[in-house]
C-alpha cells in the first residue's frame, strides 16, 4: 500500500546481516492507516446506533422488523469483516534481498534443496505441463547442483505421467547444459519458447528436442496408454512391476522411481545432474488420503529417507519457476542466524501468467496473494498458500521450542543421509514410509506435518505452525519467481472457491478457530488476520440480502434507508464510498489499475452469491454427515474456443450450475427493481428522496452485473448462460417477488 511519493520522503529503511536482506517500513502509511481505521470505527458505530434507534421506534409488523434485522445483521457482519482486515493494515512492511551477496556468504556452498511437486490427475493436469514444471526447477542455478532433489508426487497414480516423465529426463541431460551455458533467465522450456528468444542452430536443435518430447508425451496421452513401441525393454519392465492388474489409482501399493541419481547421471557435458524423483503413494480403499496434505506428508517422508535436505520447496503442478535464482533469494532469509531458530518459511505470492488484460475472474487475488501478505508481514509473517513456498523441514516436527519425534530415527530432520538414494535399503524404508500402514496412528497431519482436518490444508498448515510459534516471511521479488495457471471458466473459478470455502469453514468452527486457540496462541491482531480468511464464506450473507432485500422493497415502493435529505444518508454514503475507496486505493498501489479493480469487486459479490453461498451450505451437509466433499482439482486445461473468449475479455459460463441460478436471479431481480423505480418515479407515483438508497444499490448491481445479461440474451457461442438456468431463474426472480410481496401487503 505504499504511496511513492510518501515512499521517498518517509521511507524508513534497515538492513540487516551483512546486507543479504533490508526491511522497509513507511511512517506516514502507518499513521494514516491507523487514523483511517478509527474514523470509520466511529462511523460503523454511529450505524449501530442509529440501528437501535430505527429498532426501537419502529412500529412493528413482523415483515418490516425481519427486515430491519436481516439488516442489522448483513451489517454486524460487514462490520465484524472490516475489523478482521484492520489487522492487515497495522503494520505493513516490505522486504528487499540482495541474492547476488549469498555466494560470498556461503562459500558457494547452498544447503541441500529437496523440491516437491504435486499433481494429481494426468487429464486436468497435463503431464506435459507437470514436465515443464518439474525442468525449470531441475534447471535452477544452485552450487552445487547435486544438493538439489526433485521429487514429484502422483496422487493419479498414473503410468501416463511417470512415462512422461522418463521423456523429461531424455530432454533434460540437454536442457540443463544449454541453459546453463546460455545463461537463460527462463528455464521452463514451454515458457522459453513462446518467448521471443534468438534463433540459431543450438535453439533451433533444442527446439526440435523439445517438439519430438512433446509430441510423444501428448500421443501417449491421446492413447490413454503407455505402448510397447514407445518405450524400450528395461523401462516396460519398470510399468509391469508396478501397474499390474488391480492397479487403480484409489488402490494400489507405492510407487518409487529414481529417474536421476546424482553421482551417476550426467548431462551431455558431462556435469551433475540434480536427483529426480517419482512417487505415488500408496492408496488404499480402507485408509483415507487426505489430499494433498496426504501427498505432501508422503513427500517429506519419503524425501527424508532417500535427502532429507534442511530446506524443502512445495510447488503445485502448474507452478514453473520463473528465476532460476529464487533459491538464493530464500536462503537471504534462512542464512539470517537472527531469524533461523523460528523461521519456519519463505513464502513467494502466487503470480500468474496468461490472465487478460482485464483480468476478469480477478485470479490475481491481490489481497489474498499481494497486499495482505505485506500486512502480515509486519506480524508474524504471511499465511502459506500452498505453493511457492520454501519451507525448514524441522518445522514440521514441533514448536521451535519442543521436538515431535518421528517413529524413526532415519526421518529426524537433521538425521544424515549416507547411502546412495538407490541403495536396496533405502528404496525399501522408503516404499515403508509412502505406505498408508505407516501413517495410521502416527502424528502425521496432527502434530507433524501438513496438518489433516481442513480442505485448505495450506491456509491451515501456515496456521498450525505459526500458533505453535513459528515464523515465516514474505518474498516477493519484482520478477515472478513462479508463474501459475489460472482457470478460464466462470465455472472453474466458483468451484475452486467453493472448495477453499468449505475448508476455510473447517478451520473457522473447528477448536482450532482463529478466534479462541489462534487469539490464546498468536495474539489479537494476528490471529485476527488469520480468522478475516477462515470466515471469508460468511460474507455471502450480507451480500446475499444486500441483493434481495433493498430490490423487493424497492419493487413494493417500501423504504428502508435514510432519505436522501436525512443527515443519516451522508453516514450511509461515507460507509459506502470510504470502503470500496480504501479498497480501490490499496489495489492500485499493488500494481493495479482500476479496471481489474473493478473486476476484483465485482468477483467479490460473484464469489458471495455463489462460491461462499453454497460452501456454506456443503460445510452444514458435510457437517451433518448428509454428503463428503473431496478436493476436486481445478482443471489445467485448455479448450481452444475458451480459452479464446477468455482472451477477449468475455465470461464463460456454459454448464448448469445452482451457483448460476443464484447469480442470474439476483441480475433478474435487481434490473426488474431498478427499471421500474425508475418508470415510477418518472410517473410521480415515488420520489427520488426516499427510494435513493436502494436505487442506487440496485443500480450498482445491474452494471456488476453487465456480462450476465450479455451471457442471457445476447450470445450465442457455447460459453452463454445455459437456457435451462435463465428460464429457471426468472421462474425463480418471480416467485420471490410474489412471496415477498404478498408477505409485505398482507399486514
Ligand atoms: O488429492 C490431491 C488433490 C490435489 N493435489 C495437488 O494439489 C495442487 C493444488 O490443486 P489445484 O486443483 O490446483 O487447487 P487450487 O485451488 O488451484 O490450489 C490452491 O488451493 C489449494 C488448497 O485448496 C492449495 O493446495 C494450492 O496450493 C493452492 O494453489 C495440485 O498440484 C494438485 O495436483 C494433490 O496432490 N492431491
Ligand atoms: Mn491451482
Amino acid at each position: 500500500m505504499e504511496t511513492t511519493a510518501a515512499a521517498t520522503t518517509t521511507t524508513t529503511t534497515t538492513t540487516v546481516n551483512d546486507g543479504l536482506h533490508s526491511v522497509e517500513v513507511n511512517p506516514l502509511q502507518l499513521i494514516l492507516n491507523r487514523a483511517f481505521a478509527l474514523i470509520y470505527l466511529f462511523a460503523i458505530l454511529a450505524l449501530f446506533y442509529h440501528h437501535t434507534l430505527k429498532l426501537l421506534n419502529s412500529t412493528n409488523s413482523f415483515i418490516t422488523f425481519s427486515i430491519s434485522i436481516s439488516i442489522l445483521i448483513s451489517d454486524l457482519i460487514l462490520a465484524f469483516m472490516w475489523s478482521t482486515i484492520q489487522s492487515f493494515r497495522m503494520y505493513p512492511l516490505t522486504r528487499k534481498e540482495y541474492p547476488e551477496k549469498i555466494k560470498n556468504f556461503s562459500n558457494n556452498n547452498f544447503p541441500a534443496l529437496d523440491i516437491f511437486i504435486c499433481t494429481a490427475d494426468p487429464y486436468k493436469e497435463p503431464p506435459l505441463n507437470v514436465v515443464n514444471t518439474a525442468l525449470s526447477v531441475l534447471a535452477y542455478d544452485y552450487c552445487p547442483i547435486e544438493n538439489v532433489s526433485v521429487y514429484i508426487s502422483d496422487d493419479g497414480g498414473s503410468e501416463l505421467t511417470l512415462f512422461a516423465f522418463m521423456e523429461a529426463v531424455k530432454f533434460a541431460v540437454y536442457w540443463l547444459p544449454f541453459c546453463r551455458e546460455n545463461k537463460i533467465v527462463e528455464r521452463c522450456p514451454d515458457a522459453y519458447f513462446s518467448s521471443n528468444y534468438t534463433e540459431n542452430s543450438e535453439t533451433q536443435k533444442i527446439k526440435l528436442m523439445y517438439e519430438s518430447m512433446k509430441t510423444r508425451i501428448e500421443n501417449v496421452i491421446e492413447r490413454g496408454k503407455v505402448d510397447d513401441d514407445y518405450i524400450n525393454e528395461e523401462d516396460r519392465q519398470t510399468f509391469s512391476i508396478y501397474w499390474t492388474a488391480g492397479f487403480t489409482r484409489h488402490n494400489h501399493p507405492s510407487v518409487i522411481q529414481v529417474l536421476l541419481e546424482n553421482g551417476k547421471d550426467k548431462d551431455k557435458t558431462g556435469h551433475e545432474m540434480p536427483n529426480l524423483i517419482y512417487l505415488s503413494r500408496e492408496k488404499s480403499k480402507s485408509s483415507p488420503h487426505y489430499f494433498k496434505a496426504g501427498a505432501l506428508n508422503a513427500l517429506l517422508r519419503v524425501s527424508g529417507i532417500m535427502t532429507n535436505a534442511p530446506i524443502v520447496l512445495t510447488l503445485d503442478c502448474d507452478m514453473y519457476s520463473n528465476d532460476p535464482s529464487t533459491p538464493q533469494r530464500a536462503l537471504c532469509y534462512f542464512l539470517d542466524q537472527k531469524l533461523w531458530p523460528t523461521l519456519a518459511y519463505v513464502q513467494f505470492p502466487q503470480r500468474f501468467h496468461g490472465l487478460n488484460e482485464a483480468d476478469i475472474y480477478a485470479s490475481e487475488i491481490k489481497g489474498l496473494f499481494h497486499s495482505n501478505p505485506v500486512g502480515m508481514d509486519g506480524l508474524r509473517g504471511p499465511n502459506y498458500v500452498g505453493t511457492g513456498c520454501f519451507f525448514r523441514r524441522r518445522a514440521f516436527f514441533g514448536s521451535p521450542s519442543s521436538f515431535e519425534q518421528p517413529k524413526i530415527p532415519e526421518l529426524f530432520p537433521d538425521h544424515v543421509v549416507n547411502k546412495p538414494i538407490q541403495a536396496q535399503e533405502i528404496l525399501q524404508q522408503a516404499h515403508y514410509v509412502a505406505s498408508c500402514n505407516y501413517e495410521n496412528e502416527s502424528n502425521w497431519g496432527s502434530k507433524m506435518g501438513f496438518r489433516y482436518g481442513s480442505l485448505v490444508e495450506d491456509y491451515y498448515t501456515g496456521y498450525r505452525l505459526q500458533c505453535e510459534g513459528w515464523k515465516s516471511v514474505f518474498c516477493n521479488p519484482k520478477r515472478p519467481a513462479f508463474l501459475g495457471d489460472v482457470p478460464i471458466s466462470l465455472y472453474d473459478v466458483v468451484s475452486q472457491n467453493k472448495r477453499w470455502s468449505v475448508g476455510l469453514l473447517e478451520v473457522a468452527f473447528s477448536k482450532y478457530s482463529p478466534l479462541t486457540f489462534g487469539v490464546r496462541s498468536m495474539g489479537l491482531v494476528m490471529a485476527r488476520c488469520y480468522a478475516h480468511y477462515a470466515f471469508w464464506p460468511i460474507w455471502s450473507i450480507p451480500i446475499t440480502l444486500y441483493a434481495f432485500i433493498p430490490q423487493l422493497t424497492l419493487l413494493n415502493g417500501v423504504t428502508i434507508f435514510p432519505k436522501v435529505s436525512d443527515p443519516w444518508f451522508f453516514l450511509y454514503a461515507f460507509l459506502f464510498l470510504g470502503a470500496y475507496g480504501q479498497d480501490c486505493l490499496i489495489f492500485i498501489s499493488f500494481q493495479g489499475t482500476f479496471k481489474r479493480w473493478w473486476n476484483d469487486q465485482r468477483i467479490w459479490m460473484i464469489r458471495g452469491l455463489s462460491s461462499f453461498l453454497f460452501g456454506i451450505i456443503e460445510y452444514s451437509t458435510k457437517h451433518l454427515g448428509i454428503a463428503t466433499q473431496g478436493f476436486n482439482v481445478t482443471s489445467k486445461v485448455v479448450d481452444n474456443e475458451q480459452g479464446k473468449r477468455y482472451h477477449q475479455g468475455i465470461f464463460e459460463f456454459g454448464v448448469v450450475s445452482p451457483m448460476f441460478v443464484t447469480l442470474a436471479t439476483t441480475s433478474i431481480i435487481n434490473l426488474v427493481a431498478f427499471l421500474t423505480s425508475i418508470a415510477q418515479i418518472y410517473k410521480g407515483d415515488q420520489n427520488l428522496d426516499g427510494l435513493f438508497i436502494q436505487m442506487f444499490i440496485a443500480g450498482f448491481v445491474v452494471i456488476n452485473c453487465l456480462p450476465i445479461y450479455e451471457a442471457m440474451v445476447l450470445r450465442g457461442d457455447k460459453g452463454r448462460m445455459p437456457t435451462r438456468v435463465t428460464i429457471f431463474s426468472t421462474f425463480l426472480a418471480g416467485s420471490l417477488y410474489m412471496a415477498f410481496t404478498f408477505l409485505l401487503r398482507s399486514v
